[in-house]
C-alpha cells in the first residue's frame, strides 16, 4: 500500500519551519568581512553625524544679517579674511562684512551662519592666499540670507545615541558606511550556519563525468550550494549518495554531527528508492511535514533532530529551486536573527496566459522585468532550463481556474541584487 500523506498549505508549512528556529549565537568579524552578514546587535549612532555644522556647498560663510537689504540694485560686498577646503578649520571669527571662502564639508566658521554659494556671488579684487592659491579677497551679493541658510547642521543626519538599525539587519554595502561612519574595525554579527548538501540518487554523476546511459549530472547540489551563497552562507558538500539505506544513513548521521543544517535532494517521494523517509524514522527525527498543497515541491519533507534541520528537498530540479527559497532560507535566515527572512514580494502584470487550473498553489519559474512577469519557457517540476532563465517565481493560488494575461499576480523575488534587464524609470 502507498502511504497516503496529507498535504498543508505552503503558510502552514512555512510557520511548523520557523517555529523550530534555534539562535546561533554570534561573533566579531573586521569590518570588511561583515558584508552579507546579519548584525547580531542593533547599530545606535556614537555621536552626531555630522558632528560639526559644515558647509553644504563651494562658497562663502558669512553672518546672515550682514546680508539684509541686498538686492540686484543694492549689492552688498563682503571681504574674504580666510580659505579652507575640507578637513581643515578656520582660526578665524567671521565679523561685519566678513566671509570665509569654504568648500563643501568644511566646518562653518565661528560667527557665520549661512553660506552663499560661489555661483550666488560677484567677485573682485583678486589676490593669492597662504600657499599662492588665487582667490577673490572681496565678492558682492545680490540678496540677502536667513539665519542657517545653506548650513549642514550637526546631527541633522542622525544624533548620537539614535538607534540606526535593528539587531538582525542584512550588512548591505549602505550598513556598511554606516559602520565605518562609526568607526567600527569589528562588527558583531550573527554566526553563519553550518549547512551540509547531500544529494541523493544512484544516477547522479559529478559535473565533470561523461554521461552514461540512465545516469545525469548532479545539478542540484550544487545549486544549492550557489542558493547559499547568495545569501552568504558556505556549504559543505558530501559526496552523492546512492539509493542504499545503510550508506546513506551513515552520510546523514556524519552530516548531523558536523552541521547545524542538513539540506539533502532527491527520494523523498513514494517510490521504492526514495530512502529519506526511513531515514528519518530510523533517525527518530520529529517530521514536521511530508506533504505540502503546492507545485512543485509537493513531496518536499522538513524534519527536525536536536534542534538541527533536515530539508528533504525534492530531487526534481525546480522543485527543489523553491523549495529552496520557501523553506529552507527563512529558516537559515531565522537562526541567524535576521528581521527579513521572507523572500522580496511584488505583484506584476502576468504577460502570458496560464491557462490549467491546479488545485495547488502553483510556484511557476518566470523571468520578471520590473512590469510584467512571465512564464521562463519549459516549466514541469522536473525542468532546469526555466530555473536557468528565470529570476522571480509567480505564484498561482490552488483553485479551479486559469489565470489570463493581463491578471495582476504575486511574485516572488529570489536574488534582488541581481538586479532587472531594463530601466523602467
Ligand atoms: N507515484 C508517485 N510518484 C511520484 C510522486 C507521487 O506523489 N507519487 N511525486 C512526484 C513528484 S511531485 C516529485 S517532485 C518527485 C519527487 O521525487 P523525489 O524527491 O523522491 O526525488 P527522486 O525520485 O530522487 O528524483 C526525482 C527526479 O529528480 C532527478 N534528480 C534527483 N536528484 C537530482 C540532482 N541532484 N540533480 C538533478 N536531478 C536530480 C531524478 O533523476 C528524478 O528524475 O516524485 C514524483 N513521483
Ligand atoms: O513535488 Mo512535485 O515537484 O509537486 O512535481
Ligand atoms: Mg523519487
Amino acid at each position: 500500500m502507498v502511504e497516503v500523506r496529507i498535504p498543508i498549505s505552503v503558510s502552514e508549512a512555512v510557520k511548523r519551519i520557523q517555529a523550530e528556529a534555534g539562535m546561533l549565537g554570534s561573533e566579531f568579524v573586521p569590518l570588511e568581512e561583515s558584508y552579507g552578514r546579519i548584525l547580531a546587535k542593533p547599530l545606535v549612532a556614537a555621536h552626531d553625524v555630522p558632528s560639526f555644522d559644515r558647509s553644504p556647498y563651494d562658497g562663502f560663510a558669512i553672518r546672515s544679517k550682514d546680508s539684509a537689504g541686498a538686492s540686484g540694485t543694492n549689492r552688498v560686498a563682503f571681504e574674504v579674511v580666510d580659505h579652507i577646503g575640507a578637513g581643515a578649520v578656520s582660526g578665524k571669527k567671521v565679523g561685519k562684512h566678513q566671509a570665509v571662502r569654504i568648500m563643501t564639508g568644511a566646518q562653518l566658521p565661528q560667527g557665520a551662519d549661512a553660506v552663499v554659494m560661489l555661483e550666488q556671488t560677484q567677485e573682485s579684487g583678486a589676490a593669492a592666499d597662504a600657499e599662492g592659491a588665487a582667490i577673490s579677497a572681496a565678492f558682492t551679493i545680490r540678496k540677502p540670507f536667513e539665519a542657517g541658510e545653506n548650513i549642514s547642521f550637526r546631527g541633522e543626519d542622525m544624533s548620537s545615541g539614535e538607534e540606526i538599525l535593528p539587531a538582525g539587519s542584512l550588512v548591505h554595502p549602505g550598513t556598511i558606511a554606516l559602520l565605518a561612519t562609526f568607526g567600527y574595525e569589528r562588527v558583531e554579527v550573527a554566526k553563519l550556519p553550518v549547512v551540509g548538501i547531500l544529494s541523493t540518487g544512484t544516477e547522479l554523476l559529478e559535473p565533470g563525468s561523461a554521461l552514461q546511459p540512465g545516469k545525469i549530472r548532479n545539478s542540484n547540489g550544487p545549486m544549492i550550494a550557489a542558493q547559499l551563497r547568495r545569501m552568504g552562507v558556505r556549504s559543505r558538500m558530501y559526496a552523492a549518495a546512492v539509493d542504499r539505506l545503510d550508506d546513506m544513513l551513515e552520510t546523514v548521521r556524519q552530516a548531523l554531527t558536523e552541521c547545524d543544517c542538513l539540506i539533502t535532494t532527491g527520494g523523498v517521494s513514494v517510490g521504492d528508492f526514495d530512502l529519506l523517509p526511513a531515514v528519518y524514522e530510523q533517525l527518530g527525527a520529529n517530521v514536521l511535514f511530508n506533504k505540502v498543497a503546492m507545485r512543485p515541491g509537493s513531496v518536499t519533507t522538513v524534519a527536525v533532530l536536536d534542534g538541527r534541520y533536515l530539508f528533504g528537498l525534492s530531487g526534481n530540479p525546480s522543485a527543489c529551486y523553491t523549495g529552496f527559497e520557501l523553506f529552507a532560507r527563512p529558516a537559515l535566515l531565522s537562526m541567524m536573527g535576521a528581521e527579513r527572512v521572507y523572500p522580496m514580494q511584488t505583484q506584476a502584470v502576468l504577460g502570458e496566459d496560464f491557462g490549467k487550473a491546479n488545485p495547488f498553489t502553483r510556484f511557476v519559474r518566470a523571468v520578471y522585468d520590473g512590469r510584467s512577469v512571465r512564464p521562463a519557457g519549459f516549466n514541469k517540476s522536473n525542468a532546469v532550463s526555466s530555473i536557468g532563465r528565470g529570476n522571480a517565481l509567480i505564484v498561482l493560488p490552488g483553485g479551479t481556474r486559469g489565470f489570463k494575461t493581463g491578471d495582476t499576480v504575486d511574485v516572488l523575488l529570489p536574488g534582488m541584487e541581481e538586479g532587472s534587464s531594463v530601466w523602467t524609470l
